[in-house]
């Protein structure tokens, strides 16, 4: 026994309970402790935690098993998705400014706020979990601190809370939702602008994104197919794609590595909406040569991978240009095998090292804010700043403005964003028509056979909440002199 233990107990005081280490929600803690304080991305770090918690717990002859692993994932995922509804109960809960605690405490706070207000853990459980977990991590002295909060805390479930702290709708309306849907303010007003409508459908979109995305395969043309990778998987385990002829869907805690095809190249992970993006351009037609296309911003190689299974039985040529040489070494190994001749080249799409009208078919996939993918990362809404907008828009319109003058004439040129923002959509879109002499917005819908809900054209914005996609803008542009 040391000495601490033989130390004679105050009398009165209760006899200090160890706090259980619960590596569960250690594991959270550090998680958002490393997407907080170095900017890690919760979908990297997450992984990484979870396999060195799985080696400690066997080092120690204990289980860390896929129940341990889902908590910890839904722990870290939900309570950065809700950080904005719980910054404001934790607001009304903590007797000073939140920018004074600690971040450290803050975020043990917001854990314990999530499993009180977001899961079935009973508030008692929630509640004295935390604490032992602030025990762990803070020491004892805050963890009296996180113990009266979370108290405060506990006393409302999340519709009351939201009653208390969101600013009535009718008042303020893109406040409201900000709370009650934990987005920025500036986001909520930037994805209604581009939906346009009334409550009903923003709400639902806001909603959509604080929903964990289902895992979507896309099987390459000419190198298997969506039944092949299907018929791989044990029954019940993937679904169809909804739009896609490429797409298997699979069910909850599938996992993508363990698809043959996808360990031998010939599928990969994407989302339905990319794969809409490049068969569309695959789809129009174009008067004439159909040889040569061309993915001019393609890490890390998605849509070249599927672009490329779609040439093959034309006979085209697919050349994948990214400036950045580690994700065109990406780009790479996606289009390893493919069926169509290739060629992978490190170029800055901006000052093109190609002829102007040297291809039928090009597509530019621009980096942009990411705001139509915020479901798959649960950060990426906080961590973006509205003036990051502007900040897009010469490379977006460079890189458009470049992709028409590569076109042929009767050719054709995707543009496309995985942001539904205008000013990073319709707005380039615009600006660069406007700009150049001989090209005219070809309607998109038809190149997506069956997709509802397009809008009315001639561009096309799918949506989490009516497509199950991101929301991928597409715009097609044929160069016509
Ligand atoms: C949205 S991502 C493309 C995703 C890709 N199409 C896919 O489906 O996998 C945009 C890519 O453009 C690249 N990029 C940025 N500036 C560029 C430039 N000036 N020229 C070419 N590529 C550029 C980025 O490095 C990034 O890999």
């Amino acid at each position: 026994m040391n000495g601490r233990h033989q130390q004679r107990r105050p009398q009165g005081a209760t006899p200090a309970r160890r706090p259980q280490r619960d590596p569960v929600r250690v594991l959270a803690f550090e998680a958002l402790r490393a997407v907080d304080e170095r900017d890690a991305y919760a979908n990297l770090v997450l992984p990484s935690l979870l396999r060195a918690a799985e080696r400690e717990a066997e080092d120690r002859g204990r289980g860390f098993d896929r129940r341990d692993a889902a908590l910890a994932t839904e722990l870290v995922y939900g309570t950065l998705r809700n950080q904005g509804t719980y910054d404001a109960v934790l607001a009304a809960c903590v007797d000073r400014p939140l920018r004074e605690v600690d971040p450290p405490v803050l975020d043990v706070l917001s854990l314990g706020a999530h499993q009180l207000l977001a899961t079935r853990i009973p508030a008692h459980a929630a509640v004295s979990a935390t604490v032992d977990l602030a025990r762990v991590v803070l020491g004892e002295g805050r963890a009296r601190f996180v113990n009266a909060v979370l108290r405060r805390v506990a006393a409302h479930d999340r519709d009351r809370w939201l009653e208390r702290v969101a600013p009535p709708y009718d008042e303020d309306a893109e406040g409201h939702l900000a709370v009650v849907h934990s987005h920025p303010r500036w986001i909520v007003s930037a994805l209604w602008d581009a939906l346009g409508g009334g409550r009903a459908g923003i709400e639902e979109l806001l909603a959509a994104d604080n929903q964990r995305p289902e895992v979507t395969l896309v099987a390459r043309p000419g190198r298997s197919t969506a039944a092949e990778v299907a018929q791989s998987l044990p029954a019940g385990s993937t679904e169809p794609g909804r739009w896609s002829p490429y797409a298997v869907r699979l069910a909850e805690g599938g996992d993508p590595a363990a698809v043959p095809a996808v360990a031998e190249g010939r599928a990969g992970v994407q989302d339905e909406g990319s794969q809409l993006v490049a068969a569309a351009l695959a789809a129009v037609p174009v008067e004439g040569r159909d040889a040569r296309w061309l993915d001019g911003c393609a890490g890390p190689g998605g849509k070249a991978a599927l672009l490329a299974g779609l040439a093959a039985p034309r006979g085209a040529r697919v050349v994948a240009a990214e400036k950045q040489p580690h994700r065109a070494r990406l780009v790479a190994r996606s289009l390893a095998g493919s069926p169509a001749p290739y060629q992978v080249v490190v170029a800055d799409g901006t000052r093109p090292a190609w002829a102007p009208g040297s291809f039928d078919r090009v597509l530019v996939d621009v980096p942009c804010t990411g705001l139509g993918a915020l479901r798959r990362r649960p950060e990426a809404r906080w961590r973006r700043r509205e003036q990051d907008v502007p900040g897009f828009a010469p490379l977006q319109r460079g890189l458009l403005a470049e992709a028409v003058r590569a076109v042929r004439v009767g050719g054709v040129v995707g543009y496309a964003t995985c942001s539904p923002h205008l000013a990073e959509t319709r707005a380039v879109v615009d600006d660069v028509l406007a700009g150049a002499p001989g090209l005219e917005l070809v309607d998109a819908r038809p190149f997506l056979p069956g997709v509802p809900d397009l809008g009315p054209g001639p561009t096309v914005q799918l949506w989490p909440h009516l497509h199950g996609t991101d929301a991928m803008f597409l715009a097609l542009i044929r160069r016509i002199a």
